[in-house]
């Protein structure tokens, strides 16, 4: 079982996620693209990256617009898990 972080370990693990915002049990981000194809080619890779945490993204595209959340389902709420994924994703940009 994935421990819930309590708000204080969330507000820690904020800091190394520049860009994503905390609502509720989630964190948000919105990537934007010069156009569809690269936006689609930005899910591809993060869903290497899912794949490979075995952590999924709940997530929407509109065309060169990304906006991805990250909870852990399992939790109820946010892990340590959403945190590394958040990284990863950002350190494949
Ligand atoms: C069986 C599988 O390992 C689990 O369902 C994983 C899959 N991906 C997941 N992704 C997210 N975001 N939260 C989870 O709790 C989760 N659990």
């Amino acid at each position: 079982m994935t421990a819930k972080l309590s708000d204080a370990e969330i507000e820690t693990a904020l800091a190394g996620v520049p860009g994503w915002t905390r609502n509720g049990d989630g964190i948000d981000r919105q990537y934007k693209f010069g156009d569809f194809t690269h936006a689609f080619a930005f899910m591809t890779r993060v869903a290497l990256l899912a794949e490979k945490a075995d952590h999924h993204p709940e997530w929407s595209n509109v065309w060169n617009k990304v906006d991805v959340r990250l909870t852990t389902h399992d939790a109820g709420g946010l892990s340590k898990k959403d945190f590394s994924l958040a990284r990863a994703i950002d350190a494949d940009e």
